[in-house]
């Protein structure tokens, strides 16, 4: 073949996305990578987010899949799918390549795939795939003060599905604060205790999504009563429905049917439902009427159990002084905990030096965002000069020019406002000025600050401007 395989795929790609709704393409096409093709025993490896993927894949659009690779890679092509372990560092390994599709032949697993959900898979109680994260567990679900109450209410629930007690369970908290775990581990160990049950777990875009498709295939009734079948449904991120009006309709629906039949309901969200502006009424008060508990961010002491424990379960040798010095800086979110202990492994192997403290502040100062890191004079003179389009040398000069001199005396009213620099200095570092004119410029800037709207816009939006580099 003379054309670069992977050059072949975005073709493909651009012809499935004429072919499909922008939202179809990006939930189901755009995530695919190529891996690779071999000529010899024409097999095409893709990469994929999950199993649920390829299964909705095959059975939802596995023509056009059929369609599209025989026009660009001809016939007699077998598929394979690699499904991807860390979405976030896009790693494969550690995944042994399964063959899931010989594309001509996938066509006959069609009817068994998980698709769009139909009224035959409401009448196989015990056949569905409950979307559950094997890795998630309440085992690996580290205890501390933010998330006692979410843990061992969500444990119980899972111990005890059938007491109506805290239904629904509503948890909210930032992101990667440990929901999609926490609500995750519900599901696993009540498949563990109540092998029967029917446990699903859904994103609230993926359950978007199958209604669509619902829609347009015209079987929503099938979809309801589908997801009406199920024992314990766990809805991740549903502030992805604020202004889903139809998918809110359709869930509330499923809700009222579920609840009143005392199967389980656990929500997963970014925000208390007060919050939820542009979620019906009725579905607030039904969020309200179980259990709400917030995950709140990690402490810092949560943040070195979380990284001791992974630290232990990956055999990995890393100082408590370091292990210290991520759990301060890594702003209470686990995933970013999790991403500079990867990034550090991964330093230590390609520069093959050990972790320690001069690695850790390196790495850290790439993968975290750090808050309330100190404003510099310099980071202030930088974002002045910007604003006001001129030289820092100017400000610094003795020029009296009307631009210079405005940059100058706002310059050092914001350090003194956001910095602990003494005036004296602030002065020196400012042209090499005194104490009295450093004072004189900030009573200026306050006076005027009083009275002209426009210069206080401007002030207010170099202000804003320190916030985004912090
Ligand atoms: N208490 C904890 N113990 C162990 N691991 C945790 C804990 N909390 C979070 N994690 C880990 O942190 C990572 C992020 O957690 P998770 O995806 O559950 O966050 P989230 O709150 O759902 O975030 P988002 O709202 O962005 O989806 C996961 O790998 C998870 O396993």
């Amino acid at each position: 073949m003379s054309t670069n395989p992977n050059a072949l795929w975005d073709s493909c790609l651009l012809l499935i996305k004429s072919n499909v709704s922008e939202q179809q393409f990006n939930t189901w096409f755009k995530p695919i990578m190529f891996e690779s093709f071999n000529e010899a025993t024409r097999t095409l490896i893709l990469q994929v987010p999950s199993n649920f993927f390829v299964e909705y894949l095959e059975g939802n659009y596995v023509g056009l899949l059929n369609k599209v690779l025989t026009k660009y890679f001809g016939t007699g092509l077998r598929l394979n799918y690699r499904i991807m372990v860390d979405k976030t560092h896009k790693l494969t390994q550690e995944v042994e390549p399964e063959p899931v599709a010989d594309i001509d032949k996938s066509a006959a697993k069609r009817e068994h795939a998980n698709k769009t959900p139909t009224v035959l898979d409401a009448a196989k109680p015990q056949d569905i795939d409950s979307q559950l994260d094997p890795r998630h567990t309440f085992a690996n679900y580290i205890e501390g003060d933010s998330n006692k109450l979410p843990r061992s209410v969500g444990l119980s629930i899972a111990e005890h599905p059938r007491t109506t007690q805290f239904n629904p369970m509503f948890i909210y908290g930032p992101s990667g604060c440990g929901k999609t775990h926490l609500i995750n581990a519900i599901g696993v160990r009540t498949k563990e205790l109540y092998p029967q049950k029917r446990v699903l777990y859904v994103s609230a875009r993926l359950f978007q999504v199958q209604y669509t498709d619902a829609v347009l295939k015209n079987c929503t009734n099938d979809f309801i009563n589908f997801y009406q079948t199920i024992d314990m449904l766990i809805v991740d991120d549903i502030q992805e429905w604020v202004s889903a009006t139809k998918t809110q309709e359709t869930f509330f629906h499923i809700f009222n049917h579920l609840f009143r039949n005392g199967k389980r309901i656990i929500l997963a969200c970014d925000r208390p439902p007060v919050d939820l502006q542009g979620m019906s009424d009725r579905l607030l008060t039904r969020f309200s009427c179980g259990l709400i508990a917030e995950l709140e961010k990690p402490n810092i002491q949560l943040c070195v159990d979380i990284l001791n424990s992974k630290i232990k379960r990956d055999g990995l040798h890393i100082p408590e002084e370091v292990v210290a010095f991520i759990a301060q800086t890594a702003n209470g979110s686990v995933r970013d905990l999790e991403g500079v202990i990867n990034s550090l492994l991964a330093f230590s192997v390609v520069y093959n030096c050990k972790i320690d403290m001069r690695l850790a502040e390196r790495v850290i100062k790439r993968a975290v965002k750090i808050d309330n890191e100190p404003l510099t004079m310099d980071d202030i003179l930088d974002s002045v000069c910007n604003h006001f389009n001129v030289s820092t040398t100017a400000v610094m000069s003795r020029s009296r020019k009307r631009d210079y001199v405005v940059a100058r005396q706002v310059s050092m009213y914001l350090a003194q406002k956001y910095t602990k620099i003494p005036a004296s200095r602030i002065g020196k570092l400012v042209g090499g000025r005194d104490h009295s004119t450093v004072i004189h410029s900030c009573t200026q800037v306050e006076n005027r600050l009083k009275i002209d709207k426009m210069f206080c816009s401007e002030v207010q939006s170099i202000e804003n401007s320190f916030k985004l580099k912090r």
